[in-house]
């Protein structure tokens, strides 16, 4: 094992809040495995977990077969980004990585390299109150990477970039993972995960959802639908539910079956002498197998906060 991450039967407990359920699951080197869920689902309070930065109410989570606080030069073996908002805002960004290497016995010349590296080298001497969330963020993945770890965790570190900063993220992930690196991303979007994760691990309400690849995900979460436009589409409609199909009515003409594939209602029409003026095929996106799966596990929903 090389830099494994091991979550078993981990909860926690805040009074009668269960951030955390049972939760178990194993973050595998070379691969970045996306950590997804929606809003309160205990990403947060797992990854804190992992870095032995919260105690669980029970189960374990280790790195390499032991507790992650078991490591004694932490930022060599484990590099986090928690909270980017978590730095002095009177210092300057090089004076804070500076200070993170003086205090892990890490060589000064990582600050100027990994300062290079997140593209903040003429942002250096500027003071990080007045940075913006995407600088903060580029300075807190900076500072994830000064110890050169083969483990890399990084909570939300999507929000506040620019697409420019997006897509250069998602570069710094896979090529971190390519390097052999165990990399865990967490995320309540899945739009952020479909072309960066290899893996995912899908949490709701603390407890696990799916673990398995984004393919994997995407075969078994959300309905695939077929958008059927005929002149004639409210004769079609007994033929399609007696056939076992979902239908909905869009407006005069217009129908979306789920439940039945595209080839087959082509042929119920035909059959049945009903003309056709388009019938398009609809994958089920990620995003939407993505809201199917969590849909009863969602703790903050438009409706409820009504
Ligand atoms: N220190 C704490 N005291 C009490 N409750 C807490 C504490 N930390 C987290 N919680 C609760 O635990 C649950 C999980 O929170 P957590 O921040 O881990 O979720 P998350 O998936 O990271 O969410 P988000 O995407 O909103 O950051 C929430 O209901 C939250 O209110």
């Amino acid at each position: 094992m090389d830099g494994v991450i091991e979550v078993n039967g981990l909860t926690k407990r805040y009074g009668d809040v269960v951030a955390v359920n049972d939760l178990s699951f194993t973050v595998p080197d070379g691969l970045v495995t996306g950590f997804l869920g929606p809003n309160g689902a205990g990403k947060s309070t797992t990854m804190r977990m992992i870095l032995g930065l919260n105690r669980p109410t029970s189960g374990t989570a280790t790195v390499d077969g032991r507790p992650f606080t078991g490591w004694r030069s932490g930022l060599h073996h484990v590099g986090a980004l928690l909270d980017a908002g978590d730095v002095h805002p009177g210092r300057g960004a090089r004076a804070h990585l500076s200070a993170l290497a003086r205090t892990n016995g890490l060589p000064s010349r990582r600050v100027g390299e990994v300062l290079e590296e997140v593209g903040l080298t003429g942002a250096a001497r500027r003071r990080v109150g007045g940075f913006s969330l995407g600088m903060r963020q580029r300075l807190g993945i900076a500072a994830a990477l000064l110890g050169d770890p083969p483990v890399l965790l990084f909570d939300e570190p999507v929000n506040g970039l620019d697409p420019e900063g997006v897509r250069w993220v998602r570069g710094l992930f896979r090529s971190l993972a390519a390097e052999g690196r165990t990399v865990l991303v967490s995320s309540h979007l899945m739009s952020e995960m479909e072309h960066t994760a290899d893996r995912l691990v899908v949490v709701g309400r603390g407890e696990l959802i799916a673990e398995e690849t984004v393919a994997e995900f995407a075969a078994r979460g959300g309905r695939a639908r077929v958008t059927v436009r005929a002149p004639e589409a409210v004769r079609l409609v007994p033929f399609l539910t007696a056939a076992g199909a979902a239908v909905d009515a869009d407006g005069p003409g217009s129908l979306t079956v789920t439940g039945l594939p595209a080839a087959e209602v082509g042929e119920l029409a035909f059959r049945n002498h009903i003309v056709l003026h388009e019938l398009t095929a609809h994958r089920a996106s990620l995003e939407e197998a993505f809201m199917e799966l969590t849909a009863d596990r969602t703790q903050y929903r438009a409706e409820a906060a009504r």
